[in-house]
């Protein structure tokens, strides 16, 4: 069975410990949040889990995965950036993601209804407000699976109906053999474990 594992984690950034000695396991269908204050390095325990920052001591594994997938691979990611090509329209900015992450296995016109965005597939990017485009860069989850979900400060920007799709949308991920972590100084109504990050500033 699934289940990611973090021993003795440690991260430097920019020269400076971030955190050490964090450990958590987490099995398929649970949910992990991660709590802290501004700068407990939340972010960067996501980001160490994508294979976007180096890790700087410990152990992370990923049990139960596909071995010869490294375990970036295996993982959604979806940042404070919503790392979007403003020229192409919402549709094609999903069709680039999908291809970026191996997927494509789930049509894109489906994911952009799950998130609420189809009658914008044919807009620009560029006009998208605040909101739609995290809706955007949330549709990428769908758009092509992964069992590992990375997200930070998801509930940003979006509004109650925005929420209500993302919380439908990790609760179906968890029932589905999934498992999540979320960075968020909110509480989700999920039923979900949670790590705190010390305060190192
Ligand atoms: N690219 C970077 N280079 C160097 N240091 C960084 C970098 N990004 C973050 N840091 C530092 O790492 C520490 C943890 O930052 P991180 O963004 O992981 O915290 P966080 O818990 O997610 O905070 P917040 O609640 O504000 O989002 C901070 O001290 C920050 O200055």
């Amino acid at each position: 069975m699934l289940r990611l594992v973090g021993e003795d984690l440690a991260c430097v950034r920019g020269g400076r410990e971030v955190f050490d000695g964090v450990s958590f396991a987490v099995p398929a269908g649970g949910l992990l949040q991660l709590r802290g204050p501004n700068g407990a390095g939340k972010s960067s325990l996501l980001r160490l889990i994508a294979g976007l920052v180096r890790i700087g001591g410990g152990r992370l594994d990923l049990l139960g995965g596909q071995p010869d997938v490294p375990l970036a691979e295996q993982t959604h990611y979806v940042g404070h950036l919503d790392a979007l090509k403003p020229a192409l329209t919402v549709a094609e900015n999903l069709e680039f993601w999908a291809r970026m992450l191996g997927g494509g296995d789930r049509p894109v016109a489906a994911a952009l209804e799950t998130m609420g965005i189809g009658p914008l597939a044919d807009f620009p990017a560029a006009v998208l407000s605040a909101g739609q485009r995290r809706r955007l860069a949330l549709a990428r989850l769908v758009a092509a699976s992964r069992p590992v979900w990375l997200l930070d400060e998801p509930t940003t920007a979006l509004d109650a109906d925005g929420r209500d799709r993302l919380f439908e949308l990790i609760a179906g991920h968890l029932a589905g053999g999934g498992l999540a972590l979320v960075a968020t100084h909110v509480d989700l109504p999920l039923a979900a474990a949670t790590l705190t990050l010390g305060g190192r500033r």
